[in-house]
């Protein structure tokens, strides 16, 4: 799919040593990516196999030790406090735990008034309530039944649509998911993902999704990265890497999913 779009963010070589000495950890080691517009990739590894490390690099909360990374076809910059601000309109995330995502203390109402005036648009009241109202019904949520509630009150899976709704109405060019299902039931899980899908399909969002989970990976994505160790092992299409992959590791983290090609067969 890729070839007939552009390339929005690509990453040459990009590598973060955390420590010094004995204490030095290579948390991503000369990785190279292309992501194009309307993308969904996901970067998938164990346990400190490096993926958050990488987001964060790709967010530009972590500087990177070398390499480096180009936005638009321009070697970004975010020396200013100006770039960083035009960059992060562009970029946004949501984590796996949506409640460390919220200040606990605004009423659900006021964090999706913040959505507006984050963008600095300037809306009449009833503006601002169709627009909040269209961002939760995208999400299977009721704005009225949970306008007035404190984030403690909504379950997991509630907060987690929440936070989609929230990026629905900010529309970022660029959106990084880090198992933003994994507090959630697969019932639950397979709905977010839809969204997700669903935010590509109508605003051309590229979408980094995170996760160890090869499974939903391949369900979600049209193309795959690999990473073991700070390494991107293998890279290609879902289809290619999940149904024909080439590296051991790879291999093993499906054969860790016996049923992956029956399951899929099925649905
Ligand atoms: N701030 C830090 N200081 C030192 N080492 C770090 C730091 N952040 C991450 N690391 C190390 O870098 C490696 C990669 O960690 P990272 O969190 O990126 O992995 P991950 O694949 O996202 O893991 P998980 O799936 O458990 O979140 C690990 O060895 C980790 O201990």
């Amino acid at each position: 799919m890729s070839e007939d779009r552009k390339v929005l963010i690509k990453a040459d070589q990009l590598t973060k040593v955390f420590g010094y000495g004995a204490g030095k950890t290579t948390a991503v080691n000369h990785v190279d990516f292309a992501f194009h517009e309307g993308e969904i990739i996901s970067i998938v590894g164990e346990s400190g196999s490096g993926k958050t490390t990488l987001a964060k690099m790709i967010m530009g909360l972590l500087k990177e030790s070398s390499g480096s990374i180009e936005y638009k076809g321009a070697p970004r910059k975010l020396g200013s406090q100006r770039q960083r601000r035009e960059y992060w309109k562009d970029i946004q995330a949501i984590f796996q735990d949506p409640f460390s995502s919220f200040n606990i203390f605004h009423k659900i109402d006021k964090l999706l008034l913040d959505c507006i005036k984050l963008q600095g648009l300037k809306l009449s009241k009833e503006e601002q309530f169709r627009k909040m109202k269209e961002a939760c019904s995208f999400v299977n949520l009721k704005f009225e039944e949970l306008s007035n509630k404190y984030p403690f009150e909504l379950s997991g899976g509630q907060m987690q649509r929440l936070m989609i709704a929230r990026i629905f109405m900010m529309h970022p060019k660029v959106l990084i998911a880090d198992e933003p299902t994994s507090m959630v039931d697969a019932c639950s899980r397979s709905t977010i993902l839809d969204m997700l899908l669903k935010l590509r399909d109508e605003n051309n969002m590229t979408i980094i999704f995170i996760t160890h989970d090869v499974g939903l990976a391949y369900y979600v994505s049209d193309t795959i990265y690999i990473m073991e160790k700070g390494h991107i092992v293998e890279s290609g299409s879902a289809e290619r890497v999940i149904l024909t992959p080439r590296h051991r590791y790879t291999q093993q983290l499906i054969s860790d999913v016996p049923k992956i090609h029956e399951a899929w067969e099925l649905a």
